[in-house]
């Protein structure tokens, strides 16, 4: 991150002559913004080139244009020697490799909002389609074909909509759909239910909203790991749907088993469904994905969600200026990478920035759900440093394993704010338990994980407290609630919360033996600060780093094991 600092500050500001080069197709408004705001500039149109001729040219240019065909891997930006921006003229950036990038110091931009309108209308599109069977009434006519009996449809008006992810995309579904007087489920961990309520939507479990709607909509971002989204709607998850409903995927491609999704309407256990996403794109010659586009139930498109002339001029201008911006030294709006720190301040923090920032992500997975306030609470003499850089870390930690968002210097307050997030910060350079202390209190309005809370009667039910501090320029998590640790936060990482007493730590172990799982680094905090006062029926937390995932049977026996309780796994 050094380099990338260092990078934008000798290079960025220099206003020289620069080649732009345009690989995707772009509205025409985007390239007049950038011949205009940099005359001095050269823009190249390369529509559709091959990798390899753009990796034998593209060590002339400064800044690349592309939406989401171009492949912008880590070999072509090798060869991007004078490469300083690439503008993604839309929200995804799954084609271009973003830590390369940033390793090279090249800032990445994208268009985060522009074509939210967009994908929301195609939704709804998709959604009248589906109803009144518009594609194969249109494919029958052109093959010459009246066949009126055969397209009989269905009302959208008091029918139920399922909303899987209530976001940007899908609260812009929402709406449309209540003008079309539809009833709005939705399922978003992450929304709270008085925002929900605001926008007369009624937010039930996953399950629930499968089970009641008659059409089902997905607007999630597609993220991996154990709370993530890839393979949302499984087997499992279509079995719950009725025979009569119909599924609509204009957000991602494998947040969908496809070969499941085939099974359930060759099996007549789904009545259709209209697909712009898919797990490859384009499908070329995938036998999966040709079988699901030709099925009679379904209609696709090919990944048009945000293909209208108002979003691609609203993207293309957007990345254009940012793209304009940059080059003149100044700040991007939407950067998706590029940490902006001082590189002496940076020196400091860093160690810090990753303790805050593995604090968020552990307390998203052990507690997922909306947050209303977090506090962030420095003590000793980092309290002295400018700390915005840990508040970042501290949004990329919560944020990055929940959304599509990329947090960084510039867009981190931005985020937080759209996010409903208050951070508020609490600095004393008086040392707490450690030299150099940050503590995470989150504030919820509901319940709050057994695990992350305080002790009973202390006052601190409700809210969720994780200390850290840097030992030997490593990140370490000292506190986890009431609970006194000392671990590194990454990898896989097993809480169990057990009574205090002899032949707990032996009874996980043996499990996880049998399990064949190898035990890293383990460590039991007791619920009290040295010196330790052993008291019967207190509880403590063992902490276990092992090397592998452990599997879902080993970790219900943990959790059957007599006086454990509170078995979470998480992986940072
Ligand atoms: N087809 C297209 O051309 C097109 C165009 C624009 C956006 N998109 C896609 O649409 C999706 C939504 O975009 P957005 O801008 O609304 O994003 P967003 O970040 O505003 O919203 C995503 C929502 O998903 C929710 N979420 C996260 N994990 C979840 C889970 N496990 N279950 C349920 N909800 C969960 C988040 O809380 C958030 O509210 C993204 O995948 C984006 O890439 C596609
Ligand atoms: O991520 C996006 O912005 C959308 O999926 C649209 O992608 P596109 O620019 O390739 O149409």
């Amino acid at each position: 991150m050094t380099e990338v600092t260092e990078k934008r500050e000798t290079e960025a500001t220099q206003v020289g002559p620069v080649k732009v080069l345009i690989t995707d197709r772009i509205a025409q408004e985007g390239i007049d913004l950038l011949r205009t705001q940099l005359p001095e500039a050269q823009v190249d149109e390369r529509i559709g080139i091959k990798p390899e001729q753009l990796k034998a040219i593209i060590g002339d240019y400064t800044a690349l244009v592309v939406r989401s065909e171009t492949q912008v891997t880590a070999d072509i930006l090798a060869a991007a020697t004078n490469l300083k921006i690439v503008g993604r003229a839309g929200v995804g950036v799954d084609n271009i490799d973003t830590a390369a990038a940033t390793r090279q110091g090249i800032i990445v931009v994208n268009s985060p909002t522009g074509n939210i309108i967009a994908a929301a209308e195609h939704s709804v599109a998709m959604l009248m389609a589906l109803a009144r069977h518009i594609a194969n009434a249109s494919a029958s006519m052109k093959a010459g074909k009246w066949e009126k009996s055969r397209f009989l449809g269905v009302e959208l008006r008091n029918k139920t909509l399922g909303v899987i992810g209530l976001g940007k995309v899908g609260m812009a579904v929402a709406r449309r759909a209540q003008g079309l007087e539809m009833q709005i489920l939705a399922f978003d961990p992450y929304v709270s239910p008085e925002q929900a309520r605001k926008a007369n939507v009624t937010m039930l479990s996953l399950e629930d909203v499968l089970r009641q709607s008659d059409f089902v909509t997905l607007h999630t971002s597609l993220t991996s790991g154990p709370n993530g989204t890839r393979g949302l709607l499984g087997e499992h998850e279509l079995s719950l749907m009725k025979p009569t409903a119909r599924l609509i995927n204009c957000a991602r491609g494998g947040l969908i088993d496809e070969e499941a999704l085939l099974k359930a309407l060759n099996e007549g256990r789904l009545a259709g469904a209209a697909l712009d996403v898919f797990s490859q794109e384009p499908i070329k010659d995938n036998e999966l994905l040709k079988q699901l586009v030709s099925h009679e139930r379904i209609i696709t498109t090919p990944h048009l969600g945000a293909s209208t002339e108002e979003a691609q001029v609203g993207v293309a201008t957007d990345v254009a200026d940012q793209i304009v911006s940059v080059l003149r030294g100044g700040f991007p709006r939407a950067a998706v990478n590029a940490p902006l720190i001082l590189p002496e301040t940076l020196k400091v923090l860093q160690p810090y920035m990753t303790v805050v920032e593995q604090m968020g992500r552990l307390y998203t997975q052990l507690q997922p759900g909306p947050i209303n306030k977090v506090e962030l609470v420095y003590s000793g003499e980092i309290a002295s440093y400018d700390l915005r850089p840990l508040q970042t870390a501290l949004v990329k930690g919560l944020l990055e394993s929940i959304s599509d968002a990329h947090v960084n210097m510039v867009n981190a307050q931005v985020l937080a704010k759209e996010w409903s997030l208050e951070i508020v910060e609490q600095k004393s350079t008086t040392p707490a338990e450690f030299a150099n202390q940050v503590t995470l209190r989150v504030f919820n309005s509901q319940p709050t994980d057994a695990l992350l809370t305080g002790i009973p009667g202390s006052g601190e039910e409700q809210i969720a407290t994780l200390s850290g501090t840097v030992i030997h320029d490593e990140a370490r998590i000292v506190r986890v609630g009431r609970y006194w640790t000392e671990f590194a936060p990454e990898g896989y990482i097993l809480f169990c919360q057990n009574l205090d007493q002899p032949g707990m730590i032996g009874r996980v172990a043996t499990v996880l033996g049998k399990a064949n799982v190898n035990i890293q680094h383990m460590d039991v905090g007791p619920s009290t600060r040295k010196p330790r006062s052993y008291s019967k029926n207190a509880s403590a937390l063992m902490i276990i780093s092992v090397d592998d995932p452990i599997p879902d049977w080993a970790i219900d026996e943990i959790r059957k094991t007599g006086d454990i309780f509170g078995v979470k796994l998480v992986n940072l």
